[in-house]
């Protein structure tokens, strides 16, 4: 397929090897204005739009995914096979399942189960384990710590309905007993993607609201927090890539 594809605008090159993903657009301007330096737009197709510029000296890019794994599907995949683009970190939203998981939490998604058939049709069939990257989770981890901000690593779900009507019928429950931590609609197919392309992917989420309570963060609330988790992601990053030059 010839860049520009039929969902990017960008030209070849446009694109650091290593991009965030929000689901929100206006997220990734938001990570573009306040995070990285000389950040320049590179494609709006859709008013999805991508940025590339740097953090800590390493290039690096910004884009939307809109919401849900079709649409996240159609956009890592044209960044990989189109764009060269390696290694891909979703920061986004979720609800949590767990009562200890608390509103602001952030949660690395080592591995996220769902409903969608998305990998089952890439495997064959057979259930396949969509993780994350552990080279990438590993430096996300790190660089938490290192930073002082909590984190938690678990299972997440990424589910294809937002208005679920399998709530009264026990979808969170089962959830909850099999000790998933949050639910939210992306994670599975980006790390299907990123497996059959050989992409490396981690998803990094902050708890906006509880499924089981009912609490939710306000706009404000969701801004600083969301704040840790790019910064997470980003100083992630930059130590993944120390580790491969050393
Ligand atoms: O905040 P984002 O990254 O969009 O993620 C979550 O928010 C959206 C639903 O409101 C879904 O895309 C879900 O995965
Ligand atoms: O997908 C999502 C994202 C945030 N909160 C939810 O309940 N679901």
């Amino acid at each position: 397929m010839p860049t520009p594809t039929p969902h990017i605008s960008a030209a070849p090159g446009d694109f650091a090897e290593a991009i965030l993903l929000p689901g929100d657009p206006l997220r990734a301007k938001h990570i573009a204005e306040h995070h990285l330096d000389d950040a320049r737009e590179v494609t709006a197709v859709r008013n999805v739009l991508g940025y590339t510029g740097s953090y800590r000296d390493m290039p690096v890019s910004v884009m939307g995914t809109g919401m849900g794994i079709p649409s996240a599907s159609i956009y890592s995949s044209e960044l990989i096979t189109e764009y060269g683009v390696k290694r891909l970190v979703r920061v986004g939203s979720c609800g949590a399942v767990q009562d200890h998981v608390q509103l602001r939490d952030v949660i690395l998604a080592v591995g996220a189960c769902t409903d969608s058939q998305v990998n089952r049709a890439r495997y064959g069939g057979l259930d396949f384990a969509a993780t994350a990257d552990f080279g990438l989770l590993r430096t996300a981890a790190e660089a938490a710590e290192a930073a002082g901000l909590p984190y938690r690593a678990g299972n997440v779900h990424s589910s294809d309905l937002f208005y679920d009507p399998r709530a009264a019928t026990g979808y969170f429950d089962r959830m909850n007993a099999m000790g998933v931590l949050a639910v939210e609609m992306e994670a599975a197919g980006i790390y299907g993607v990123a497996a059959e392309n050989g992409a490396r992917a981690l998803t990094v989420l902050t708890v906006s609201d509880h499924i089981r309570s009912g609490e939710a963060t306000t706009s404000d609330e969701r801004q600083t927090t969301f704040d840790d988790m790019v910064r997470i992601a980003l100083d992630g990053l930059v130590l993944d890539a120390e580790r491969a030059t050393a």
